[in-house]
């Protein structure tokens, strides 16, 4: 594949793009973002190339997408940094960059509307929980986004960051209930040093609520060293981080299966926590391995 980065707004100069490497027989691997790149994003560049090897095309999108917020939310403050995007995509050897307005994705305009014109994608029952139950409507935009996205970039393996646990299982889902024959690869969440998982939405936060974000991080560690008592030692020891700090207002913080079913009694879990750091809201998630419950261990 080339080395100079390729930038493309619309449907067609991405199908040029695109063209030499479907014409060779390439590999494509797809990394999906609303920009503000990070260093999480670049994290998931670097582990698509490893996917797909020298040879093979990295193609990375840039799109806030309208249909994924709700209308109390922070679309219209969603952070910007094209230049400075372009600019990391090819620093990180991305070959494609697809960069589309939001008519060029949502031609017949974007479809809010259950019942808008256009076909958007169900997310079914998984998506009514957690981000879902807080966010309705969120992964019915987040699917429908990236199945138009899969539809236009046609990659091999696609991307996405551990971090957005649920988006990364619903759109393991997606493709697995679509038949979309596409490979969704789960990447481990990059963190600060202290522990705060990096965030496009971190910028937000003045130099107090940064200092007390890390409480969330910090209170997932606290259950995974509690997990061993059980899934009520853990999530108490999640509890009592969080009351360390006034300025950390929690939406959820819950255990569940690997898959998002209900706590299990014992054996691999995961934590997940949403919060508001003063008009911020910010996510993590991690995994667990939680000992049988010991009487007393709540
Ligand atoms: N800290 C991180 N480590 C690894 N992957 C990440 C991290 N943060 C985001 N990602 C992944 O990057 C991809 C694009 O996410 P997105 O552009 O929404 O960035 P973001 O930092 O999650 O922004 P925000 O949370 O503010 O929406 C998603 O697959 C997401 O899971
Ligand atoms: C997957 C995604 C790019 C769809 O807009 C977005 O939800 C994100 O950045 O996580
Ligand atoms: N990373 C998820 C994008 C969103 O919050 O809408």
């Amino acid at each position: 594949m080339t080395t100079t980065l390729l930038r493309a707004d619309t449907r067609a100069d991405l199908a040029a793009a695109l063209t030499p490497t479907r014409l060779a027989g390439r590999q494509v691997a797809f990394v999906p973002t609303m920009g503000a790149l990070h260093d999480g994003h670049l994290a998931l560049m670097r582990h698509a190339r490893e996917l797909v090897g020298p040879d093979g095309a990295l193609v990375v999108s840039i799109f806030v997408n309208p249909l994924q917020f709700g209308p109390n939310e922070d679309l219209d403050r969603y952070p910007r940094t094209l230049d400075a995007d372009l600019d990391a995509c090819a620093g990180a050897g991305v070959d494609v960059v697809f960069t589309p307005d939001v008519a060029e994705v949502y031609p017949n305009g974007v479809p809010f509307a259950s019942d808008a014109a256009d076909v958007t994608v169900d997310p079914g029952p998984l998506a009514r929980i957690l981000e879902g139950a807080s966010r309705p409507g969120h992964f019915r935009g987040v699917l429908t986004v990236v199945a138009k996205l899969f539809g236009l970039v046609r990659p091999d393996v696609a991307v996405f960051g551990q971090k957005d646990y649920q988006q990364l299982a619903l759109l393991r889902r997606m493709a697995a209930d679509l038949c979309l024959g596409i490979e969704v690869v789960g990447a481990e969440t990059v963190r600060e040093p202290d522990g705060l998982a990096l965030s496009s939405r971190n910028r937000f936060l003045d130099a107090d609520q940064r200092a007390e974000a890390m409480v969330l991080s910090r209170a997932l560690l606290a259950a995974q060293e509690d997990a061993t008592r059980g899934a009520a030692a853990a999530l108490g020891a999640a509890r009592a981080a969080l009351r360390t700090t006034h300025l950390v207002d929690v939406d959820y913080l819950e255990i569940t299966d690997p898959d998002l079913g209900p706590t299990p009694e014992s054996g691999a879990a995961r934590m997940l926590i949403a919060a508001r750091v003063g008009s911020t809201r910010l996510i993590d998630n991690v995994a667990l391995d939680l000992g049988a419950a010991t009487e007393g261990g709540s």
